[in-house]
């Protein structure tokens, strides 16, 4: 095995409410690599990604290897109501902590949410409230992102502002497979993963 490869994915299939949705998939991720996972409504995109974080076997069926550890964002809001931005990132539910507040602040700065940090996440808009869950790219050590439509409501500067942290964490060793339906800029050399009715490629 190659020291730079955080994640290895050999025959993966995902059979979900009786239909087969892929079979036979097989790819890896290593340090530096931005992939963009496409597949229309339904192919199995999300699927895929909770299987690869470990957080779902049904259904599925070859071998997912780890070699390094994983921050998963899933497509639904992991931020409670009543807790302010900074306590929901003081007591993330992904089980990764963020004890200290200045560096908790800093992230909550860098995705716009500098003014935000102690109000309820609740009064917040659907926008910023998913910023509240990105900030965990700017607080985070775990090298391999698995991020599922990291783009939901946030605005067109917001898109671009996370395609250069993409990059960044690239450039520092990272991987990150990223799940869109919107293409990425052109500035962004990303490997595309294709999944369509039936097969992956
Ligand atoms: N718990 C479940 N039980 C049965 N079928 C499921 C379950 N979860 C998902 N599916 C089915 O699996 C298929 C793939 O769903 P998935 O959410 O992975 O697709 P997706 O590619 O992420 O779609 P989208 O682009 O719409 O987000 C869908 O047809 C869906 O109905």
């Amino acid at each position: 095995m190659s020291a730079s490869i955080l994640l290895e994915a050999a025959n993966l299939g995902i059979e979900r409410g009786g239909r087969q949705l892929f079979s036979e998939f097989s790819f890896s991720l290593s340090a530096g690599d931005i992939v963009h996972l496409r597949g229309e409504n339904g192919a199995g995109k999300t699927s895929l990604l909770r299987m690869l974080a470990g957080l779902s076997r049904y259904g599925f069926d070859g071998l997912v290897q780890r070699h390094s550890a994983c921050l998963y964002l899933g497509h639904q809001s992991a931020v409670k109501g009543l807790l302010t931005p900074r306590e929901n990132l003081h007591w993330h539910p992904s089980g990764e902590a963020f004890p200290d507040d200045v560096a908790i602040d800093a992230a909550l700065a860098e995705v716009g949410l500098f003014g935000y940090e102690d109000v309820p996440a609740g009064q917040l808009s659907a926008g910023q409230q998913r910023r509240v869950d990105l900030a965990r790219l700017y607080l985070s050590q775990r090298p391999l992102w698995l991020l599922d439509e990291p783009f939901t409501a946030i605005d067109a500067q917001g898109v671009e502002r996370l395609q250069q942290r993409f990059i960044a964490h690239a450039e520092h060793g990272g991987a990150v497979l990223l799940s869109s339906h919107q293409m990425l800029d052109a500035n962004v050399t990303a490997r595309v993963l294709e999944i369509s009715a039936g097969a992956a490629q």
